[in-house]
């Protein structure tokens, strides 16, 4: 890129973040801030003549400036490098018709359990299950994306073009899609299956909403036995082939086992093997589900608010 280019594209940034900082822009402007700032990042890094050690600066740089957009790895950055450069200013019906709002979860104290593991390690197998008898409210990212592909949103190409190349979309727009999905729910327990999967997702998810999940599930599968699973699958997906497989691995161990660690240092994450059968892995996680339900029933018995009988929590 010209050194004028780079300079008006810096500009744009800076406006972009000031306008950001009052909370004024549509959404899909905060997306195009963060791509923005991957796509002049990559872009001098491919200018070759920035050493890698000076690469790292940049990242650091820009992580005291501005922390919403530019948290994310340098690897990161490197992967959104491929997305036209027009395609981040798109702006779809149901971003530039909405008034900026501040970002809040309108549910009384929602409870969040993030469900975690790679591609294919039965996060969705295993949240259907824990739904069924355990009555949460189950949102997959990865489905509340494809979804906004669906609704002919001015965002979906983009989103449609990161989910094929097997990268993480900008969390502003995922972050903004669960929130309004809590919103729409009646349930105040959700489980969030598939984010936050780095931890700029995370950073902004907490930002956002302010809710601090009460714990993780983190489902421990190896690397070839997730393969075999995503190549069987047969769900048309556009995303299980082996190439694709092989950036949302990559990412996965690059981006996603970070936010496990995090969570783990705070003593948050529960790992499961579950390289077992469905019912197997099920088994040994129904635990923690009556145990949570159990301390659920004593909040409310203390509360002295609502209680599902007469008669001591029921146990599965
Ligand atoms: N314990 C298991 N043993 C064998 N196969 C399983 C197990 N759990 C799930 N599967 C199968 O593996 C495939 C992937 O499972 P699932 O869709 O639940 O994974 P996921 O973690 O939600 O994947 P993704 O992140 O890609 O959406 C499915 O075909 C499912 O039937
Ligand atoms: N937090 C998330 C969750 C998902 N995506 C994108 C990228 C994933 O490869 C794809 C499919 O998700 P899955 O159904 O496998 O959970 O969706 C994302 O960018 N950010």
């Amino acid at each position: 890129m010209g050194g004028g280019r780079r300079l008006a594209l810096s500009f744009a940034v800076r406006s972009l973040r000031r306008r950001s900082a009052l909370n004024i822009l549509p959404s899909s402007s905060y997306a195009a801030i963060h791509l923005m700032d991957s796509n002049l990042c990559c872009r001098q890094s491919a200018n070759c003549d920035v050493a890698p050690d000076q690469q790292i600066g940049l990242k650091e740089r820009s992580r005291t400036t501005w922390a919403f957009t530019s948290v994310m790895s340098f690897s990161e950055a490197a992967m959104t490098k491929s997305l036209p450069p027009n395609a981040v200013l798109e702006e779809g019906p149901t971003t530039t018709t909405r008034a900026a709002t501040p970002l809040t979860v309108s549910n009384n104290n929602p409870r969040v359990i993030f469900v975690l593991g790679g591609p294919g390690s039965g996060k969705g197998t295993q949240c259907a299950r824990i739904v069924r008898d355990y009555g949460f409210e189950h949102l997959s990212a990865g489905d509340l994306l494809r979804a906004e592909i669906n609704s002919g949103s001015g965002n979906g190409t983009m989103i449609q073009k990161m989910i094929e190349d097997g990268n993480i979309v900008p969390s502003e727009v995922t972050v903004r899609l669960l929130q309004k999905a809590m919103e729409k729910s009646k349930s105040d327990k959700f489980l969030i299956d598939g984010f936050p999967r780095s931890d700029e997702n995370r950073a902004v998810f907490e930002r956002v909403t302010g809710i601090v999940p009460e714990f993780i599930l983190f489902f421990d599968v190896p690397m070839d036995e997730m393969e075999r699973r995503i190549l069987g699958r047969n769900q048309g997906r556009v995303d299980d082939n082996i190439e694709t497989l092989k950036k949302r691995l990559k990412v996965f161990v690059e981006s996603s086992l970070p936010v496990v660690k995090y969570y783990d240092a705070m003593g948050k994450v529960h790992k499961v093997n579950a390289t077992t059968s469905v019912d197997d892995v099920f088994e040994t996680i129904r635990p923690l589900f009556k145990q949570y339900e159990q301390k659920d029933s004593t909040v409310e018995l203390v509360q002295g608010v609502t209680h599902k009988s007469d008669g001591p929590a029921t146990l599965h």
